[in-house]
Parts: structure tokens; sequence; C-alpha cells
């Protein structure tokens, strides 16, 4: 896949290099790739140095250019000046932050025409990202937009912005939820008698396979609970306790609207 962009990455931390690694992984040419961010770190300048790409050049305005912000919506207003001065009447901005909208982003940036707001997730790092995205720009940058979101795993379009916060809460926040369930396993394995690293080891690679399964056009979660559970055996009565009266249902129906209020919250940060 060969871009004639060049895209530049503002925030070097753990998404802007989770998405980098994704790029470089799926053959975006270093060269087109610029990363800008203050005081960058030893890991950012030694995975800037292992893929090629350059941190804190100068920049200029540039035709075709794509401007990815991997920020903190709480800095956002940081970098606006910096914008404004390499912004072209096709300048596309792609931004992953949480809870900010394209009416927040056009009123931050007012020399920039064209917009995609797109919520990743972590696994993008190991090209396992699931993205989702809503574009106010040309056919061709939403064309472009889709080609760089999506070199970093599974990828779709929403129709309607507001649904962005609540992705955020599923899938933007999603794995946290799932390190949390491992490093429960973790102590629920070290409660049950296994040493530490024993049932540390067990439940990385049990959260880690079970998510392999979960493969977009692979049998559904509940097909597969069921494949696990032998009637009347083991999987049936951990599930039982598990599942008992929608408690742990409830929770995360909770857990992704809280996430999603906080995404609301943020498009005012
Ligand atoms: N971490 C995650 O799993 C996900 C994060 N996001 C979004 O990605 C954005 C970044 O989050 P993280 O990478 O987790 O945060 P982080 O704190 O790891 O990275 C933020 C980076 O921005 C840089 N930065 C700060 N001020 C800057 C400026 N003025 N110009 C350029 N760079 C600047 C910092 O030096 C840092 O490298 C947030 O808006 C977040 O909502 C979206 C999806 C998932
Ligand atoms: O916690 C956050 O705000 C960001 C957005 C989604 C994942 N991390």
């Amino acid at each position: 896949m060969s871009f004639e962009v060049s895209i530049i990455l503002f925030g070097g931390g753990r998404m802007g290099s989770a998405m980098l690694r994704g790029w470089i992984a799926s053959g975006i040419g270093p060269g087109a790739i610029h990363v800008m961010t203050p005081r960058p770190d030893e890991a950012l300048l030694g995975l800037a140095a292992e893929c090629g790409v350059r941190v804190n050049p100068p920049l200029t305005a540039r035709a075709g250019q794509a401007v990815v912000l991997a920020v903190k919506p709480q800095r956002v207003a940081e970098i606006a000046d910096q914008i404004a001065t390499i912004a072209t009447p096709d300048t596309l901005i792609v931004s992953v932050m949480a809870g900010k909208t394209i009416a927040d982003l056009r009123m931050l940036f007012p020399e920039v025409p064209s917009f995609v707001r797109a919520m990743p997730n972590l696994p993008a790092a190991v090209g396992s990202g699931m993205t989702v995205a809503v574009a106010d720009c040309s056919a061709g940058q939403r064309l472009l937009a889709e080609r760089l979101l999506s070199s970093t795993g599974a990828f779709e379009w929403l129709d309607d912005e507001a649904l962005m916060d609540a992705a955020t809460g599923v899938s933007g926040s999603g794995p946290a939820y799932l390190f949390y369930i491992a490093d429960c396993l973790t102590s629920a394995g070290i409660a049950a008698g296994l040493p530490a690293e024993v049932a540390e080891r067990l439940a990385r690679a049990t959260v880690a396979g079970a998510g392999a399964m979960l493969a977009p056009d692979g049998p559904s979660a509940e097909q597969l609970r069921r494949d696990v559970t032998s009637p009347n055996g083991t999987t049936q009565a951990g599930l039982e306790i598990l599942t008992a009266d929608g408690v742990l249902m409830g929770l995360v129906e909770q857990t992704v609207a809280a996430a999603a209020m906080r995404a609301r919250e943020l498009a005012a940060a």
C-alpha cells in the first residue's frame, strides 16, 4: 500500500505509538510520517528510530496532509497555532480523542475544512485494533482515513456521530475491562491455591486464547461459551456464579454507560 500524503501525528504516547506501529507494520512508508510530541520519551524515540520516522521536524503547509490528533482532549487547544500554520484547503484532520466532536474540532481549527472523528483502541499496537469513525470530508479523504485507520485492525464507519460515545465505552475503553478480567482471573487462581506466576500465566494465555477465538467471522461468543460448557461440568458450575441474577451483566452495562458519559463530558474539556 503506498500513500501519497504526509501523515503528521500529534501525540506520541500510548495511542499514537500504537497507531504508528500499526501503520508501519501495514507497510506505510516511514518517510511519510512525522511525529510531533513535546519532550519525547525514550520509548517513543526508540520506536521512531526503529521505524525510521522523524520526531518533531519543522513542519510546512503541504497539500494532501493528513493530521492525526492523538493528544489528550484536555491538551488539544495547545496545538491550534501549529495546525493553523500548516493547514491548507485540503488538510484532513483525523482525531482519535475521546469525546471531542466534529463541531468542537471545527471551532478549534477553523482553518481546516475536513475532519474524521475516530475511536481506535490499544490493540491497534498489535494489528488487532477496533476502530470506528464518522466523517465530514470529501469522498477521497474518507477513503484515505479508512486506509489509515484500517491499517491497525478492524474498522467501521458509523452513520451517526451520536453513537461515538457509546462506541468509546465499548471498544475504545473495552480492552481495559478485559485486562481487568485477566487480573481477576489471576487473583482467583491464587485464591484457589495456584502459585502467583502460574496463575498469571494461565490467566494471560486464557484471555488471549479466548480473544483469538472471537474472530469477526467466527462463531458467536454465546456459541463459544456453549462449546466450553459440558452439561453439569465444571464450567457450568463456574458460570452459574458468574451469571447469577444478571449482576455482572448489569455491572458491565453501568461500566459502558459511565465511560460514554465521561466521553460526553470530555467534549467540553
Ligand atoms: N490509550 C487508549 O487506549 C486510547 C486513547 N485514545 C485517545 O488517544 C489520545 C491519547 O491518549 P494516550 O495515548 O492514551 O495518552 P498519552 O498520555 O499516552 O499520550 C499523549 C501524548 O500527547 C503528547 N502531547 C502532549 N501535549 C502535546 C502537544 N501540545 N503536542 C503534541 N503532543 C502532545 C504527550 O507528550 C504524549 O506523548 C486521547 O485523546 C485518548 O482519548 C483513543 C482510544 C484509545
Ligand atoms: O480512557 C480514555 O479516555 C481513552 C479513550 C478510550 C480509551 N482510552
